[in-house]
């Protein structure tokens, strides 16, 4: 990809597309993508990481001819970057999930897609392209659920399914609890078919008994909807599929998620999404994950965690180069991307910034957020002296101590 030379003038810092993208949504919409856990320190914290670091620019290297791009899922990424799966994009654009999807293919970035999203994984695909997508995973009680949605992607050519393991009962977030949230009535949860015009539809489509049978099971899972909140165990999940009924569920263990995953999964990758400790990186190396995503989800579980990249160095140390580390949470700018693959990460997902693109200008804000993130890695690499991805390492780092000095890694 070559370095752009197109600006939008109103737009040239990610933290300038998240004040314009602020006035552009409802409240309702920005509380949701905006907030943290309960006081939000995590949240902040995963974003003032960064600041902690400093690079150590080397010079009079040629650095004329630069490669940003790596190898995954496949195909060759323009960037160690890709779109972190970010649930109901339809709140921030009307074209939601296809405009990411649609910028993600034209600048060769993978995108990963929420399994609560408000556009079919098959209508994503569709709009990808050749492009490379990952589908994100709530196990659900009911397994049947998640083998449909498992097959659903197989078919669609999804590469991998990256399992959420950080959501055994939903963060506590305030603003969320106290707007009410719910999703307007024009915008639906689309991989679950779960109104009266779903069902219609099933019946009509299929015309056949197993459509018809859906259907009586949609019908008979409505009877109940209360699910996991707050911490509590309560009824299990036995209404509508929605997020906050469905996505948590404190019943899984290592055990009986992963091998019985790897399975229903398999030839698609399977990954662990929430990993936070060494320990836990050797548990998912042990059960024989294809790779590991370290996040906090954006700072929306457990406040109080540490920030990502305080947590990235101990699980690139457990892992020893076995499987690829990712980490996600508080990139937002391409110095970022450089500073967590010289502690070690082969890979960085984005979340809340693609929202603000989407927010600002549906498919040419999230291209426009992809390209500033771009551009900003591109320079940070020539500046650094570094010409390939995989020549950024630890020697291009120093930590600053809280009395300013300091040291190197
Ligand atoms: C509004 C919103 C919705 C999200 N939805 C999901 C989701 O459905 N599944 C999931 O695993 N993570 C979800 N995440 C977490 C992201 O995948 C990612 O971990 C996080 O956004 C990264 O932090 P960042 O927003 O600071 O880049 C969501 C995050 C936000 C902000
Ligand atoms: C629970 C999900 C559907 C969405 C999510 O992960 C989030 O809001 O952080």
């Amino acid at each position: 990809m070559a370095h752009s030379t197109e600006h939008d003038l109103n737009c040239l810092t990610i933290a300038e597309l998240e004040k314009i993208a602020r006035d552009r949504m409802d409240k309702q919409t920005r509380d949701y993508y905006n907030e943290g856990a309960d006081s939000g320190s995590t949240l902040a914290e995963n974003q003032s990481a960064y600041n902690k670091y400093r690079i150590r620019p080397r010079v009079l290297r040629d650095v004329s001819r630069i490669d940003t791009s790596v190898p995954i899922f496949g195909q060759r990424n323009a960037i160690p970057m890709g779109v972190a799966p970010t649930a109901m994009q339809r709140l921030a654009h009307s074209e939601g999930e296809i405009a990411t999807a649609r910028a993600c293919a034209k600048a060769g970035i993978v995108m990963g897609l929420s399994s609560f999203s408000t556009t079919t994984l098959e209508d994503v695909a569709e709009a990808s392209g050749h492009n490379a997508n990952v589908l994100q995973l709530y196990l659900f009680e009911e397994k049947q659920h998640s083998i449909e949605l498992i097959e659903r992607a197989k078919k669609a050519g999804y590469k991998a399914v990256l399992l959420t393991v950080d959501t055994p009962y939903l963060g506590r977030r305030n603003l969320e609890i106290r707007n009410q949230f719910k999703l307007p009535a024009h915008l639906k949860i689309a991989n679950f078919a779960e109104n009266p015009d779903d069902m219609e539809e099933i019946e009509n489509e299929s015309g056949d008994s197993q459509g018809s049978q859906q259907a009586k099971k949609i019908r008979r899972r409505r009877a109940s909807s209360v699910g996991y909140q707050n911490g509590e165990r309560r009824v299990a999940p036995t209404g509508p599929i929605t997020f906050h009924s469905h996505a948590p569920n404190p019943l899984l263990s290592w055990e009986d998620s992963i091998p019985w995953l790897k399975e229903v999964a398999h030839p698609m990758e399977v990954w662990v999404k929430g990993i936070a400790t060494g320990e836990d990186a050797l548990l998912a190396i042990h059960h024989k994950v294809d790779g590991i995503v370290v996040s906090n989800h954006g700072g929306r579980q457990l406040n109080g965690a540490l920030a990502t990249l305080d947590a990235l160095p101990e699980v690139v140390e457990a892992v020893n180069k076995r499987v690829p580390v990712h980490v996600d949470g508080g990139i937002r700018h391409g110095t970022d991307i450089f500073k967590a693959l010289a502690l070690g990460a082969d890979f960085c997902w984005i979340g809340r910034p693609v929202l603000w693109g989407l927010a600002y200008k549906g498919e040419e804000g999230v291209a426009l957020a992809l390209r500033l993130l771009s551009d900003e890695f591109r320079l940070c690499m020539s500046l650094a002296g570094v010409t390939r991805v995989s020549d950024i390492s630890k020697e291009y780092l120093v930590k600053m101590n809280r009395d300013g000095f300091v040291s190197k890694l």
